[in-house]
């Protein structure tokens, strides 16, 4: 049998899935991977590479300004430049413990660059509405300047229930964070932002 060196920060992760459906890491990405990333994402957004977000999956792509105002560049691993390597790694290393200690089993995954331009945001929704019910767990990793204020606005609402009442888990996307939340669950949304906003976003896939 295969022994698995125990990660403190992943089995942080893990119970906080358990218990709460959402896990808040800080500093998952140092200040430097943010920087770079950040370099990457602005790099490829200026070369106009960014295509604004549907609403559906591939076969049901509509545009809705009204539902979501973002930018986003689907990553592509085989073509990772260096942060971005950096960046799968990570996420691969994360997986590769999920798999062998939780059993759960993610055998795909897909990330996105998003830019929340001033004035956006992304109505509140399910990760899974896109008819995709193989996203399990949904990553956000916020890629913003270090002195992102409240008042910047784009904070992410988490809708969370609390014996059958409401409740908002607010979010700020401060540089190098990363959320990790059951995609199949918990609705969240975007709110308006009031200054360019980036991230990277994406899921962990079963089957
Ligand atoms: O950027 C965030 O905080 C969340 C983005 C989101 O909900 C999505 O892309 O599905
Ligand atoms: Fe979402």
């Amino acid at each position: 049998m295969q022994i698995i060196e125990e990660n403190p920060l992943y089995e942080k992760i893990i119970s906080d899935l358990l218990e709460q459906k959402y896990s808040i890491i800080e500093n998952f990405f140092d200040p430097v991977q943010v920087e770079q990333l950040r370099n990457s994402l602005m790099e490829k957004y200026e070369e106009d590479n960014f295509k604004k977000a549907a609403i559906g999956n591939r076969t049901n792509e509509v545009i809705a300004r009204s539902i979501r105002g973002d930018f986003i560049l689907w990553l592509n691993e085989a073509k990772a430049e260096e942060a971005e390597k950096i960046f799968f790694s990570k996420i691969n290393n994360f997986v590769e413990y999920l798999n062998k200690t939780c059993y759960l089993g993610i055998l795909h995954k897909e990330f996105h660059y998003a830019l929340y331009p001033e004035g956006t945001f992304y109505k509140r929704h399910l990760d899974t509405f896109q008819n995709d019910d193989r996203r399990k767990l949904s990553l956000v990793c916020y890629l913003n300047e270090q002195d992102w204020k409240p008042e910047y606005g784009g904070e992410l609402v988490i809708y969370l229930n609390d014996h059958g009442k409401e409740i908002e888990k607010i979010i700020y996307p401060f540089p190098g964070r990363v959320v990790i939340f059951e995609s199949q669950i918990l609705e969240h949304e975007v709110k308006p932002v009031k200054t360019e906003r980036l991230s990277i976003t994406g899921w962990l896939k079963t089957r």
